[in-house]
Order: structure tokens, then C-alpha cells, then sequence
């Protein structure tokens, strides 16, 4: 197994003085060794209360005294990551399963900043892709910067040149805002910063993907190489997807909203083609334009298209200043709906008018059948924020560096949807569990992938202990017992928990949750739990914190 270590600066980055203490509270001097690289630990530096401070870049080692350090040091989430790239084994505390062989990859807005301009909300920053490689109990990590035509451009031109989810670029002249209008209509001005998501697809491409079509790049998982835009070879000619397509061995699902006539289309690729044939497509009933689709959930026979009275906001997107909802607008007079599409005729079933709802992600959904075994609904559960958008504002990068310890965040929960399939025009909107379960914060969810689209037992999720500005615990949710069983580690902020399965499993929670957690040191480590009792099972500290992650997908040892 080969360990390298490769690192390069961003901006004015190139010592490597920048790395963090590497140990876990051990004191004592020597150099701790991951792979090739080792890592400088010194307890006298520590006495002194030299720490390397991550705040914005570039990096500066300051002189505190010690009890200063807590308060200066910041969490790694909300700062861009230190350099472009790095690789090497980590030392793994506890004992990482014999069984969990393949890597986890996780994408998310890891560089706010270019040149002196600093963004303003989490998903600005340029896509960081970050690689856990699990090998026989070890642990490789890496991380990179994906090289879309925005980074690039931005990095060449040390500005932003592309727009991107709540910022727009400056115009020097008349001419060129002109210019920026025109490539907005036909797409060209949008960003390619595919800082959302990454899937496998069944042949086995690794694709980094957002919400623009332009911004779905192929990577290459074994060392984050970009290897080029996945271009789709048909002519659907829109702008924006959904951020989460439904990926299997089998297909590649999506939604493309159409801002135009206000409607979707349910879409669908075959394994090893860039070809999205139409299954069908939905007339929106509400609004003048369709509502947000970050994700949408499937069953085993439905693609269920969600209606959300959050809608695309043709203004905001011309826009150069951002404004409270960004690109969306809520309009709760156009009502919510939830319509259900038949998957092999592209038939409508249902479509009905649900209670409003705020939700970027769903959970999973399944058929739900009466005792005598007919399918009477569909059930969709989802991360619920109580029907306030006003969560997309909390995730101001400002608001998120700038706890004052108050409580913050807005109340969320497991939204379950009940559809009804005999031609009532309404759904329900339910509580799944009580939401004070996990600390009335939900968002950033997995389930057990053997399940999707299956009656199903457990989402793991981040959750709350209050107070709080963001989601701060790790929550195995039973909807079974309607309990939730919670990891916290104060001050830390972990990222979305991605449960593996043991090969071979027969339960449901036979497996493995992993997560990336920023500490309250301003340092990260892996975090690995035992899915079935939530309790720890190892951790691996990083060399240096890294920002806050959005989702990752698994890619077994072949
Ligand atoms: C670049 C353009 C757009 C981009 C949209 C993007 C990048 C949307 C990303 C959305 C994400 C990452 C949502 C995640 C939500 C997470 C939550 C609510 C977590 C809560 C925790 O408590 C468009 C806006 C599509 C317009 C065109 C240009
Ligand atoms: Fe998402």
C-alpha cells in the first residue's frame, strides 16, 4: 500500500508550518509520523500556547498565552482548507473493522476566499473532495481541490469569474454586465464548482456534482485527480438538476426543474452512458416557477417529485446582490404538493396538496400496504425545517464563525409525508419521532442503501445539543421505537454520518457509521461508530482541521 505525502499552497500558502499538533493529548516532544510525513508535536511549543490559528488564509502562527488558546483557536468547519491537496496514513486510535476495506470520498465547499474577496455563505466555497481509504484497519487520507472552470478561472484571475450560489462577479464596465446577462441565459456565466455531492455511477465513474448540469465532474477516486466534465450526450438543454440524483448498480435518476414553463422532468441514465432518456414529466400546480429540488426520494415503483412552496426565483438568479433566499423565494400561497410518478410508464398516480414544508433532503420513502397486502400510500420521510427557510440564512458564513453561544438554530425534524394512492387530493405532514429525541436539529442524513426505496427501520442524521448555531451530534434515528441514540462531543461539528454495510449483513444497522468531525481545537479527525450500539469504534486524527463537508458516497475495494 503505497503512502504519500504530497501537499501544495493555496495563495500564498508554501510552508508547511502550517501543519497542527498530531497527537491526542499525549504531550511529550518527537515527531509523529503519518505515512511519509511527519508531523512536529512539541510540548514546550504547546506550554507556550503556540498554535497554528485556522482562520481565513494565510495561516499565522501566533504566541498566546494558554489560556487565551480555547478562545482563539476556531472550528476548521467554517475556514478554507489550508492547501490545495495532501495525502498520507493517519494513526488510527481503536480498531478500524478488518472488513471495511474501500474508500469513503466526500465532497463539500471547502475555499471561500480568492485573492482578497472573502464569500459569504457555506455553499460558495470551492469544492474540496476528501478520501478516507480503508485497507485491512488502516487508514489513508487525502484531500484535493476539483479543478471546475470556476476554480480555475478564479485562481488565474485571483477573482471570481463565474456565478455562484449567493455571489456574482464584479463588472468593470457597462459592457461586461451585458455580457454576463447574456451568458446567464444560455447558461455560461454559471458555475461548473461542483461542490455538492459525489456519486459512483453503476459502471463506476466517480462524478463530483451541484446544482448546475455544467458542474458534474469525473474524478478519479484513487488519487482525486479531475479528470474532465461529464458531458451528458443528450439535449435536454437546462441549467440546474437536482443535487442528489438516486444512483444504484442499475440507474441514475434526477430531476431537471424547468424555469420556463414551471415543471420537472423525471429523468433517467443507464450504467456507462451519459444519455438521460425522459421517463415523464410533471406540470407544477403552484407558483410561478418550480419549487427547489436538492433532493427527491424514490420508491421501489415511484419517483416522487416534491413541490416545494421554496421556488427558483428568476429575478434573484439576475441578481448581483444576494438576497435573504438567494436564488429561491418562498411563496407559501402557492402551496406545497407532492406528486408521484409511475417509474416504468412515466404515469402520474398522485398528486397531492401536502401541509407547507422546508426540506433539502429526504431520507428514503417506501410503499406502504394495508393488512391485506394492498398498496394504499406512499410513505416519504424527510429532513424537515418546520416550514421556515429561514435555515439557508443560519448558513451565512458569518452567522456560522460568529457563535455567541446563544441557541440559533432553527427547530427541525423527521418530516413523514403519507401519500395517499386512492385519488384523495390531500397528504399528511407527520412527526416522525419527537423531535426533541435529537435535540430538534435534523439535516445531513444516510440510510443503509440496501434499503432505499424499502420499508425501513434507521436513518442516521446530524441532530442537536442545544444550544447551538449548527447541527452538533451524530443521531441514529430508530423509527421503529421512535428513539434516537446521539454522539456529541462538545464544540465539535461533524459532518453527515455515512453508514457502510458489513458485507454480508443480515440486520439493518450491521455496520459502520463514518464521519468527519472539526473539534473545538480548530483540529478534525475520522470518526468511525459501530452503527449498531453508536458507540466509537476508532478515530483518526487529521493533520489539520478541514472545512465542513456536505456528502460522500462509497466506493468498495473492487
Ligand atoms: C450555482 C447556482 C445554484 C447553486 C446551488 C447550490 C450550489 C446549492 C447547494 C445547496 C446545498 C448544498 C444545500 C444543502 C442544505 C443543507 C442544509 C439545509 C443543512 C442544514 C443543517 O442544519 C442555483 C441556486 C441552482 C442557481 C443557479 C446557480
Ligand atoms: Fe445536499
Amino acid at each position: 500500500m503505497a503512502s504519500s505525502l504530497s501537499f501544495s499552497a493555496i495563495g500564498n500558502y508554501g510552508s508547511p508550518s502550517c501543519m497542527a499538533v498530531a497527537d491526542r493529548g499525549s504531550g511529550g516532544g518527537g515527531g509523529t509520523t503519518f505515512g511519509q510525513a511527519t508531523f512536529w508535536k512539541n510540548s514546550k511549543s504547546r506550554e507556550l500556547g503556540i498554535v497554528s490559528v485556522a482562520t481565513d488564509l494565510p495561516p499565522v502562527v501566533q504566541q498566546l498565552p494558554l489560556k487565551e488558546v480555547a478562545k482563539e483557536r476556531k472550528l476548521a468547519a467554517w475556514t478554507s482548507v489550508r492547501q490545495d491537496r495532501w495525502e498520507g496514513e493517519l494513526v488510527v486510535e481503536g480498531e478500524i473493522p478488518q472488513w471495511l476495506n474501500g474508500t469513503y470520498l466526500r465532497n463539500g465547499p471547502g475555499l471561500w476566499h480568492i485573492g482578497d474577496y472573502n464569500f459569504r455563505h457555506l455553499f460558495d466555497g470551492y469544492a474540496t473532495i476528501v478520501r478516507l481509504h480503508f485497507e485491512n484497519g488502516r487508514l489513508i487520507m487525502g484531500h484535493r481541490q476539483i479543478e471546475s472552470d470556476a476554480y480555475k478561472a478564479a485562481r488565474k484571475n485571483n477573482k471570481l469569474c463565474y456565478r455562484e450560489f449567493s455571489e456574482v462577479p464584479k463588472h468593470d464596465n457597462f459592457l461586461s454586465y451585458i455580457g454576463d446577462l447574456a451568458n446567464l441565459f444560455s447558461g455560461a456565466s454559471l458555475t461548473d464548482n461542483a461542490n455538492t455531492g459525489v456519486v459512483q455511477l453503476g459502471e463506476g465513474r466517480v462524478v463530483c456534482l451541484t446544482e448546475t448540469i455544467k458542474g458534474s465532474i469525473v474524478i478519479d477516486p484513487n488519487n482525486l485527480n479531475t479528470l474532465g466534465k461529464f458531458e451528458y450526450t443528450d439535449s435536454l438543454g437546462t441549467f440546474v438538476h437536482s443535487a442528489h440524483p438516486i444512483v444504484t448498480e442499475s440507474e441514475f435518476l434526477t430531476l431537471l426543474p424547468d424555469l420556463i414553463n414551471p415543471g420537472y422532468l423525471v429523468v433517467r441514465m443507464e450504467p456507462g452512458s451519459n444519455e438521460r432518456k425522459v421517463i415523464g414529466r410533471v406540470e407544477c400546480r403552484g407558483g410561478p416557477s418550480p419549487g427547489w429540488v436538492h433532493s427527491f426520494p424514490v420508491t421501489e415503483h415511484y419517483v416522487i417529485v416534491p413541490e416545494m412552496p421554496l421556488r427558483y426565483c428568476a429575478q434573484n438568479l439576475l441578481r448581483a446582490e444576494p438576497t435573504p433566499l438567494y436564488k429561491f423565494e418562498w411563496h407559501p400561497e402557492s402551496k406545497g404538493f407532492m406528486h408521484v410518478m409511475c417509474k416504468a410508464s412515466g404515469k402520474l398516480v398522485a398528486s397531492v396538496e401536502v401541509p407547507l414544508f422546508v426540506t433539502f433532503h429526504y431520507i428514503n420513502a417506501y410503499e406502504d400496504k394495508d393488512e391485506d397486502g394492498r398498496l394504499t400510500r406512499v410513505i416519504v420521510d424527510c429532513c424537515e425545517h418546520n416550514a421556515n427557510p429561514a435555515i439557508l440564512d443560519k448558513l451565512r458564513l458569518q452567522n456560522l464563525r460568529s457563535w455567541s453561544g446563544e441557541d440559533v438554530l432553527p427547530d427541525a425534524r423527521v418530516g413523514r409525508f403519507k401519500i395517499p394512492l386512492d385519488g384523495s387530493p390531500n397528504g399528511e405532514l407527520v412527526d416522525a419521532l419527537n423531535p426533541d429525541e435529537h435535540g430538534r436539529g435534523m439535516d445531513m442524513c444516510s440510510i443503509n442503501p440496501t434499503y432505499l426505496g424499502k420499508k425501513y427501520r434507521y436513518a442516521y442524521a446530524c441532530g442537536a445539543q442545544r444550544p447551538c448555531n449548527f447541527p452538533n451530534t451524530i443521531t441514529k434515528i430508530d423509527l421503529e421505537e421512535k428513539k434516537a441514540k446521539n454522539w456529541y462531543d462538545e464544540g465539535s461539528v461533524p459532518s453527515e454520518p455515512f453508514f457502510v454495510a458489513r458485507p454480508g449483513a443480515t440486520k439493518e444497522d450491521d455496520g459502520v457509521v463514518i464521519s468527519m468531525v472539526s473539534d473545538k481545537n480548530g483540529e478534525g479527525y475520522a470518526l468511525i461508530l459501530d452503527a449498531s450500539t453508536f458507540e466509537e469504534i476508532a478515530r483518526a486524527k487529521f493533520p489539520y482541521g478541514l472545512p465542513y463537508g456536505l456528502h460522500g458516497c462509497w466506493v468498495p475495494k473492487r
